[in-house]
């Protein structure tokens, strides 16, 4: 393995402890306590695991953490009535639903009724209309993990060919527009993509988001890219013992470390940095709903 292994549980950290800072600042001298609404609906045995590590790293940070888990039955009107209230509620700066919800309820008319300016996830139209035309906007945390460690891997990113595998309007279309706000030349492929082999091996900056395990093998990798890996797919593991699971990413990791020039390992990379930028969010929202300076480096 030749590649520098991007350590993303130790950045997240980092950027936790920024957040705090920021966090202690805004109580000493302004009296004000960011907060953070997390709404789950149903069980869904990952989006607990999540949700719950989201309250753990928000208290952690000094800020309030307001949970609210509601029954996979829930309508719509009761989910819309919750976040009504929590947009009025000036002790919560962010609101986030974690997603997928249940099949009945539509997240796009669930995401678009959060109050913009605490939409900490970055998804109602008006932040995606904001980022796409490069206007302060709150921007999706896994996104935004990614550009920080691409800022802290290569420095400057201008004029860098940046390939993002995956269209989704959660990573891949948001992933595309910060590339191209630091200036790199973006190509968004995906499963129709011809020759997409050929097309990652231009890529200077390599980010796979497609959600199909390992399916970007080394030899797609440009040598001395820079890899990001967003997917995160669990693959039966026999070799564990029966039944049981392991996480991977959407590179398959060992052929793509002998190529690269730097790579994300899955688990550890990519998905710590998305709860620290969701932290890192909640601290923007607040100081912009009281007027204040936004703190540095925590932001596109
Ligand atoms: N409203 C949102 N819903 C979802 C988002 C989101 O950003 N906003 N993203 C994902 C889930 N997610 C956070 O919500 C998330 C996913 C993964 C990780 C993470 O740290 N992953 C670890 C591995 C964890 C494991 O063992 O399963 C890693 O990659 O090292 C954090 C947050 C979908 N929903």
């Amino acid at each position: 393995m030749s590649a520098t292994i991007i350590d993303g549980k130790a950045f997240a950290e980092k950027v936790r402890t920024q957040v705090a800072a920021h966090v202690t600042r805004l109580k000493d001298e302004h009296g004000i306590t960011p907060g953070l609404a997390v709404v789950l609906v149903g069980e869904d045995p990952a989006s607990e695991v999540y949700v719950r590590n989201k309250g753990k790293q928000t208290l952690e940070a000094g800020m309030n953490s307001f949970e609210h888990k509601l029954p996979a039955e829930t309508s719509e009107a009761d989910l819309l009535a919750l976040i009504d209230q929590l947009n009025t509620d000036p002790a919560v700066h962010g609101i986030l639903v974690q997603l997928p919800l249940p099949a009945h309820l539509n997240s796009d008319l669930v995401i678009n009724s959060i109050d913009p300016a605490k939409d900490v996830d970055g998804f109602h139209i008006s932040n995606v209309g904001l980022l796409g035309t490069g206007q302060k906007s709150m921007v999706p945390c896994t996104p935004l993990g990614c550009l920080m460690m691409l800022r802290e891997q290569l420095g400057s990113l201008s004029g860098l060919n940046a390939v993002v595998v995956g269209r989704s309007n959660i990573v891949g279309k948001p992933m595309a527009q910060l590339l191209l706000g630091d200036s790199c030349t973006v190509t968004i492929a995906h499963s129709r993509t011809r020759d997409l082999a050929e097309v990652c091996r231009r890529a200077d900056i390599l980010v796979a988001a497609v959600g199909r395990p390992e399916m970007i093998p080394g030899d797609w990798v440009k040598p001395g890219a820079t890899v990001i890996d967003v997917g995160i797919n669990r693959i039966p593991a026999p070799e564990k013992g029966e039944g049981k699971m392991r996480l991977v990413g959407d590179v398959a990791f060992a052929s793509a470390a002998e190529v690269a020039g730097a790579i994300t390992p899955v688990p550890g990379g990519v998905g710590p940095m998305t709860i620290a930028c969701l932290l890192a969010n909640t601290v923007t929202a607040c100081c912009r709903a009281n007027g204040l300076a936004e703190p540095e480096g925590l932001t596109a």
